[in-house]
Formats: C-alpha cells, sequence, structure tokens
C-alpha cells in the first residue's frame, strides 16, 4: 500500500472492492448498478446534497440529531418521531461502536439480545449486520435525508451497504475518524482506507448521483482550537475532492466564544474555498456544519438547555449551513427520543428568531478571523511542504512531527504537545503551542491572551487552567475560574 494523494483508478478500485465485500455475508447483496437505479429515484426532498445547496442558496441553518437504535423498526419509529415532533431538517443515522469496530459478530448478538430484551442493547444502528434490503426500509419508511454517521476507521463495508441502500450523505475522515476514536491503528492505513470511501462517492458521482461527505469537524470535542480542526478539516476535504468527491461539508465544534466561534465558520469557509480553488477543486460544492457543544455536559437539564440555545444561537449568527443538535441527556448517556426532540425544538426556536438577523462585522471578528485563517496556513502549508506536495502524505509526517496535534486524542500517533486553555474572555488559546508552526507574533498573541487571564485571576498560567476549563461548562460556567 502506497499512500498519495491521487485519484484510485478503476481497477485499483474495484479489485480492493470485491475483498471489502467478503468482510461480512452482507456485502453480497451489493450492486452498484441497482443501487445507482434506486438513487436516481430519490426525490430531491429526501437528497442531502441538494437539501444543503438550497439550504446555503436560502441562508437556512438547518436542524439535525444524532440518532440510533438496535432494530430496524424502533429505528424508523425514532427517525419518524425526531422529523414529526423534533422538527428535525436533516435525520441521522448514529452507528453502533461495534460495527465502528468492525465487530460484526458481537454487533449481531447486540441485535439478538435487543429482541430478547424488547429494547436496544447497542448503542447505534448496526448497518452491516442489517443489510443493504434492512437498511432500505429505513430509507423506503423515512421521508427525510438521511445520513450515516458514525466513528469508524475501517468504514468501506459500511459505506457501501449503507449508500448501496439510498442514504445521501456519508460522515468521517481517514484522520478525523482516527485521532480522535483510536489508539493505535496507523493515520496511513486509515488515510488510504478513506480514499476507497471517497473514490467509492466518486464513482457514484461519475454516474450522476451526487452524495455528501462530511469530514468530522470536531475531532476530540476538548477545547480544539479553531486553526487545529480546521487544518485537518481542509484536508480531509481535499482527499475526498482529489477521489472524485462533489458535494463536502466541513465542519467545526463549538468552542464557546461567541466572537471566536463566528468567525471559526467564516475562517472554515473562506479558507476552504481559497485551498481547494488553489489545488483545482472548483467543482466542489461546500457548505458548513456547527456542532454545538461537544464537551462535557449539566446534569440539570435545564443548564443543559442553555448550552444547547447558545449553540443554537452561534450556528444561526455564524450562519452555519446545518447544525449538530444536543440534548439535555448529554450527561447522562444515550438520550429518549422526547429529550433528543426537545433539543431540536429549542434549537429551532433560536434559529427562528435570529434567521433575521446578522452578526455585524466588528474589528474584533475581524481580527479573530485574520487570526484563524492565519494559523491554519501555517498549518497547511507546513503539511504539504512535508508531503512533497502531496497532503496525504504529508498529513502523516505532520502529525509525527506535531505539526498537526490534537488536544486530548486518544491515538498514540498525535503527540499531544500542544495544550490549549481559555483567555479571559473564553475563547480557546493554545497555553503551548507544541510543535505548531505558527509565526512568531502568532505565538505571541497567544501568550498574551493567556497572561493577560493570569493576570485577571491572580495566578500564573498553568495547566491548572486548562483542567478548569475541561470541567467548567459542566459546572455552569465557561472560563475554569479559580474556586
Ligand atoms: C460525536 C459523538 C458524540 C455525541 O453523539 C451522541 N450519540 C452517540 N450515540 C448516540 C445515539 N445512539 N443516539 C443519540 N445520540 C448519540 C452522544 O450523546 C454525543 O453527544
Amino acid at each position: 500500500m502506497e499512500l498519495k494523494n491521487k485519484k484510485w483508478t478503476h481497477d485499483e478500485f474495484y479489485a480492493t472492492r470485491e475483498e471489502v465485500l467478503t468482510h461480512w455475508p452482507t456485502g453480497k447483496e451489493v450492486d452498484f448498478a441497482e443501487a445507482v437505479k434506486y438513487h436516481e429515484n430519490i426525490p430531491a426532498k429526501r437528497h442531502f446534497a441538494k437539501r444543503l445547496v438550497k439550504a446555503k442558496k436560502n441562508g437556512e441553518t438547518l436542524t439535525q440529531p444524532r440518532a440510533g437504535v438496535a432494530l430496524i423498526d424502533e429505528h424508523i419509529n425514532l427517525l419518524n418521531f425526531l422529523k414529526t415532533e423534533g422538527e428535525a431538517d436533516l435525520l441521522p443515522s448514529t452507528i453502533d461502536s461495534y460495527t465502528r469496530q468492525n465487530q460484526y459478530k458481537e454487533a449481531q448478538n447486540g441485535i439478538e439480545e435487543s429482541l430478547k430484551a424488547g429494547r436496544s442493547l447497542l448503542n447505534g444502528f448496526p448497518a452491516v449486520n442489517h443489510g443493504v434490503a434492512g437498511v432500505r426500509r429505513v430509507v423506503e419508511s423515512v421521508d427525510a435525508p438521511l445520513q450515516v454517521r458514525h466513528g469508524t476507521p475501517d468504514a468501506r463495508l459500511l459505506g457501501e451497504i449503507t449508500i448501496a441502500a439510498g442514504y445521501t450523505s456519508y460522515e468521517g475522515g481517514g484522520i478525523s475518524y482516527n485521532i480522535p476514536y483510536a489508539k493505535s491503528v496507523s493515520l496511513e492505513k486509515t488515510i488510504y482506507d478513506w480514499q476507497y470511501c471517497d473514490r467509492m462517492i466518486g464513482i457514484y458521482a461519475e454516474h450522476g448521483i451526487e452524495i455528501n461527505r462530511e469530514p468530522f469537524g470536531p475531532l476530540t470535542g476538548t477545547l480544539v482550537p479553531p486553526s487545529v480542526s480546521h487544518a485537518v478539516a481542509i484536508i480531509e476535504g481535499i482527499l475526498a475532492a482529489e477521489q472524485g468527491v462533489k458535494n463536502i461539508t466541513l465542519g467545526y465544534g463549538q468552542c464557546g466564544n461567541l466572537i471566536q466561534d463566528i468567525a471559526a465558520i467564516r475562517a472554515l469557509e473562506q479558507l476552504a474555498e481559497e485551498y481547494m480553488n488553489k489545488h483545482g477543486y472548483n467543482g466542489c460544492v461546500l457548505t458548513t456544519v456547527f456542532h454545538q457543544w461537544m464537551g462535557g455536559f449539566p446534569q440539570d437539564e435545564a443548564k443543559a438547555f442553555g448550552v444547547i440555545s447558545w449553540g443554537a444561537a452561534t450556528a444561526a449568527l455564524a450562519k452555519a449551513t446545518k447544525v449538530i443538535v444536543k440534548t439535555p441527556h448529554e450527561a447522562l448517556g444515550i438520550p429518549t427520543k422526547e429529550a433528543n426532540a426537545q433539543g431540536l425544538r429549542t434549537t429551532k426556536q433560536m434559529i427562528n428568531m435570529l434567521k433575521d438577523q446578522a452578526f455585524p462585522l466588528t474589528s474584533e471578528l475581524e481580527l479573530e478571523i485574520n487570526i484563524i485563517k492565519a494559523e491554519t496556513r501555517c498549518i497547511l502549508d507546513k503539511v504539504y511542504e512535508l508531503g512533497g506536495n502531496d497532503y496525504a502524505v504529508g498529513a502523516v509526517r505532520a502529525f509525527e512531527a506535531g505539526v498537526l496535534d490534537v488536544p486530548f486524542a486518544p491515538s498514540k500517533f498525535s503527540l499531544n504537545k500542544i495544550l490549549p486553555a481559555r483567555d479571559n474572555n473564553g475563547a480557546v488559546r493554545l497555553f503551548d503551542v507544541g510543535n505548531l508552526p505558527f509565526t512568531p507574533d502568532l505565538v505571541a498573541f497567544h501568550q498574551d491572551k493567556m497572561a493577560e487571564r493570569a493576570r485577571a485571576e491572580g495566578r500564573s498560567a498553568s495547566f491548572q487552567m486548562v483542567i478548569d476549563d475541561i470541567y467548567a461548562i459542566s459546572k455552569g460556567n465557561l472560563v475554569g475560574r479559580p474556586r
């Protein structure tokens, strides 16, 4: 396996596909020609890419939950409940953890145990075991655009089955579904395997079927600086475009300071266009997704609704194309369908009240946009250089060197040298920039911001601030002030 950011030939793809479809018996159900025909008859209102394009044109911010249960009928009921009671614009199927680790035997046990227990004993929808026929029952029974959401380092068979069944969007990427989700899975392997997923979608595109791809923006969801998640998002967008993907949603996890979060979405839109065009992928339609706070949540449901509302308001003011919605059960575990629908309605109310308001381009907002763009450029350009003008090779080498570094990542391939903490206004800064290739003025900017907070709190900038900030929101605040 020689990794390079180059479009796979049909021969390379089909040779690999033969093997991929043997990973579980349901792989035999995948019939590409039949799938293309099926997709041709999916109406625009149930087509993810078309619905996103319409939202971008109309300046809408669409709502989407996470949701998934073990059995097909219950999963259908859940999704329809979230559409009718939650007013969700877009629907997911969140895949269970066994399937994410390619443990299909265990997933099968989970299905059988759930049947016996009469309730879901899996933390998501085991799509590979249900197979094309089973997953297609969901597609036929839910009148909304459907996306596969998961966290799968080797997502090749999952993608073949769910897209053949009629799903029209696929989340993930070779970096964003490795570094935050795996401990010792090689980055080279996951970037290579995700080239397969993207090439598959590129081949659907060659047959006129446009499937949306969404790299997983938030990464570890714990104080990830915008420039770090933007660099990964844009690299995964470029890798997908190289394989023929034409419709890409780039994502970002809310940090909590309004100016920084709005700036992050603006900077992401501008930089993605700039880099995709620079590398010749101007045929790609780009949209954005804002994830409501991905860190620890308050147990108290009323406070949880406050966090959800803040994420909804920020997504609306940032004019993100869609927002991924949290629930008041976030601190407890898998939400009930009622709690999930409540998070969606709270979000919808905030978006509706803000859709006629625009956030002004203040000097603070402009500064923040410029800082995020400058930092992200430093990282992207260094990755490209390390890879000898190849982002796939560059990404692997960048993680080895700490040029790409994701805070609190379980993967042993992330150096975990950078240390984020909030500044005195709650924006996420870097207490330690690690080996990020920032120019001296950018390093100084972060140092000054941390010094400003240290002075205000009467304590020196320290790792304690990082710890305080990790728990702050679940304890009812944004900045982890000393007790
Ligand atoms: C990025 C993944 C973390 C988020 O994903 C939610 N999540 C995971 N699995 C399910 C599920 N089966 N149904 C509804 N939400 C789910 C968690 O709560 C958390 O917010």
